[in-house]
C-alpha cells in the first residue's frame, strides 16, 4: 500500500542523529533556503525551526493516495500544499576548478560543454546556501529517503536532489529509481584471496540498464526534458560509447520519448550492450573506428546539429554519478572507508566519486575522504603512464583491444578531472594485464559474484596493492563494480572453455557426459575423489 506519508521524506519523523564531533553546529534553516523535507515546514515562517526545536513527527497518514493520482500527481499536491521546494539552492556551470563565484559561469539551461578557453566545465553548487544546514541535517534527510517510492526521492540520485539539480521541477525528472545499489560484503573473496575482513563491492551495475551510467543519465536526460519543455531546440541526445553509456542514454530517452543517437565502435562492444540501444529504439550507428574516433565524431556533430551531447564531457552527468560516493558513506552509516577503487576509461567517474566524497566532507557529513585508486587495463592505460611519469607529461595512446572493453579508451576526455581527484585524495593508479583481469574476475565469480571484466581490473589493482602492503588486511576497502557481469558472458564463456590462448588458471569448464546412469556416476565418482568437495 502506498501511503501518502511516503511522499513526505519523513525526515521529521526522525530524531536527528548526534552531530559528528568534527561538525560545527549551524543553523538548521535559513531564510530563503528550504529543503523539501518535512510536512512540518511552515512556508510562512521558514526560520521557525531551529536546532533547539528539531522538527517533530507529523501524524502518520497511512491512507492510500486517490486512485486517479499517480506518484507524480501526489508529489505535486504535497508540494503545493506545503509550499515546499528547493528554492535558495542553486547550481551553475563554471570552468573546471573555479568557484561558484567565478566571473565565467553559465546557467544549467545553457547548452555548453566547454569553457571559453576550451577547458572542461564543472557544475558548482552554492555551497554557502547548502552549508546553512549542518551535516547531521543532511545525513538525516538523505537517510530518511532511502527505500521509498516518493517521487522523485525513491531514486538514489534524486534522494540527494538538493545536491544534484536543485532547481529542476520534479515533474521534469526522468528517473527509473536508479541508485540505492547493493554494497556487497565480499567475505569469502576477501578472506580467501586477500586475507581481508572488510572488503566491499559496490554493485553499481545492478541497476536499470546494468551499469553506473544510469546515475548520470537520469540527470542529463531530465535536464534535456526540461530544455525541451522550455522550447529549446534539442532534437535528440547523442553519445559515443563503449556500450554502457549508449544503453543508459537510449533507455532514459525512450522513457521520456526523446530521440537518441548512439555512435558505437563496430565490433568492439558486447552483444548484450549492442542490443540494448537497438531494443530501446535509438538510432544506432556502428562505425568502423575505436571509441576515441566515435568521441571525436560526436563532438563534431553536436557542435553542428541541435543534438545534445550525453558523454561525461558534459559535466551534468557527473552530478548523478557522484551520488554513488554519498551512498557508500550512507551505507556505512556515515563512516568513511579507507580506500575506494574505481575502474577508469573516459575518467569521469573517478572525479565523480571524489566530488561526492568531498561535498560530504565540506558540508560536515563526514570528517575526511577515502584514498582513491583508479584502475586501468594495461592495454588502455594513458592515466597509468601519466601517473608513473610523476604527472609530468600526458600522452594519449591508441587503446589496444581488451576484455575490459568498456574502458578501451586511449584519449580520455576527463583526464584533468581524474588527475585533480587523485592528487587531492592521496590517490594511486594501477593497471591490470589481460590475464590478471580475467583471472581476478574468475576468482571473484567463484566466490559467488558475477562481475564484469572492468571490476576484474579494479580487483587486480586491489590484489597488487594488498601484496605490496599498501592496503592493509583490516583496511575498509570498497571496489566499485561498474557494470553487470551478464553483459559480458562471451568473454566469461571463452575463459572457462579454454578458448583464450594462455588463459584459464581458474577455469571451470562444463563436463560433457553421455545421458546414462553409468556415465554420470563415473563423472561424480571422479569428482568425489578430487579435492573439490572438501568442506571449506
Ligand atoms: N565507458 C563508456 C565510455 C564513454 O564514457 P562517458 O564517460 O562519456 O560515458 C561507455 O560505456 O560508453
Amino acid at each position: 500500500m502506498v501511503s501518502s506519508s511516503l511522499f513526505n521524506p519523513s525526515f521529521s519523523t526522525l530524531t536527528p542523529k548526534p552531530t559528528n564531533p568534527t561538525t560545527k553546529r549551524k543553523n538548521r534553516l535559513a531564510p530563503n533556503v528550504i529543503a523539501c523535507t518535512s510536512s512540518t515546514y511552515d512556508s510562512s515562517s521558514p526560520t521557525t525551526s531551529t536546532n533547539s526545536h528539531p522538527p517533530t513527527a507529523p501524524p502518520h497518514n497511512h491512507s492510500r493516495r486517490n486512485a486517479e493520482e499517480n506518484i507524480k500527481d501526489e508529489a505535486r499536491r504535497h508540494r503545493s500544499a506545503s509550499g515546499c521546494d528547493s528554492r535558495g539552492f542553486m547550481a551553475r556551470y563554471v570552468p573546471f576548478n573555479a568557484g561558484f563565484d567565478s566571473a565565467e559561469w553559465y546557467s544549467l539551461d545553457d547548452i555548453v560543454y566547454r569553457s571559453r578557453s576550451g577547458g572542461l566545465l564543472d557544475v558548482q553548487h552554492d555551497m554557502e546556501a547548502l552549508s546553512r544546514f549542518d551535516g547531521a541535517y543532511w545525513r538525516s534527510l538523505f537517510d530518511s529517503r532511502v527505500g521509498k517510492t516518493a517521487w522523485p526521492y525513491g531514486s538514489g540520485v534524486w534522494s540527494k536532489k538538493e545536491w544534484v539539480l536543485p532547481e529542476i521541477d520534479p515533474d521534469d525528472i526522468v528517473s527509473a529509481f536508479e541508485g540505492n545499489s547493493n554494497l556487497f560484503w565480499a567475505e569469502r573473496f576477501g578472506k580467501q584471496y586477500l586475507s581481508m575482513n572488510d572488503l566491499w563491492v559496490k554493485h553499481c551495475g545492478i541497476s536499470h540498464t546494468g551499469s553506473f551510467k544510469d546515475l548520470g543519465m537520469t540527470v542529463l536526460v531530465s535536464q534535456v526534458n526540461r530544455l525541451r519543455k522550455l522550447n529549446r531546440t534539442v532534437v535528440g541526445v547523442g553519445c559515443a560509447s563503449t556500450g554502457d553509456t549508449s544503453a543508459a542514454l537510449s533507455a532514459y530517452c525512450a522513457a521520456a520519448g526523446i530521440p537518441s543517437i548512439v555512435f558505437l565502435p563496430a565490433n568492439k562492444i558486447s552483444t548484450a550492450q549492442l542490443v540494448q540501444p537497438i531494443a530501446n529504439g535509438a538510432l544506432v550507428l556502428s562505425i568502423d573506428t575505436d571509441f576515441d574516433g566515435c568521441m571525436k565524431l560526436i563532438r563534431e556533430i553536436t557542435s553542428e546539429l541541435p543534438i545534445y551531447l550525453a558523454n561525461s564531457l558534459n559535466s551534468l552527468r557527473l552530478e548523478g554519478q557522484k551520488t554513488a560516493a554519498i551512498e557508500i558513506l550512507q551505507q556505512f552509516d556515515w563512516e568513511v572507508p579507507d580506500w575506494v577503487i574505481v575502474p577508469g576509461g573516459n575518467l569521469g567517474n573517478i572525479y565523480a566519486f571524489y566530488k561526492g566524497f568531498k561535498m560530504c566532507k565540506d558540508l560536515g557529513l563526514v570528517d575526511r575522504i577515502p584514498r582513491l585508486v583508479c584502475a586501468q587495463a594495461a592495454n588502455a592505460n594513458p592515466l597509468y603512464r601519466y601517473y608513473k611519469s610523476g604527472w609530468k607529461e600526458f600522452k594519449a595512446v591508441t587503446a589496444k583491444s581488451t576484455f575490459a572493453s568498456a574502458i578501451q579508451i586511449g584519449d580520455p576526455v576527463s583526464i584533468d578531472r581524474a588527475v585533480f581527484a587523485l592528487r587531492n585524495s592521496e590517490g594511486i593508479v594501477e593497471e591490470a594485464s589481460e590475464e590478471e583481469l580475467m583471472d581476478a574476475m574468475a576468482q571473484a565469480d567463484s566466490t559467488g559474484m558475477f562481475i564484469c571484466p572492468h571490476t576484474g581490473v579494479a580487483l587486480t589493482a586491489l590484489i597488487k596493492l594488498r601484496r605490496s602492503g599498501v592496503i592493509g588486511p583490516t583496511d575498509r576497502t570498497v571496489v566499485v563494480s561498474t557494470a553487470h557481469g551478464l553483459k559480458f558472458t562471451q568473454s566469461k564463456t571463452d575463459y572457462h572453455s579454454g578458448a583464450i590462448p594462455g588463459m584459464g588458471q581458474f577455469a571451470n569448464p562444463p563436463v560433457t557426459v553421455n545421458p546414462d546412469f553409468g556415465s554420470v556416476m563415473d563423472v561424480l565418482r571422479g569428482f568425489l575423489k578430487s579435492n573439490r568437495l572438501k568442506n571449506k
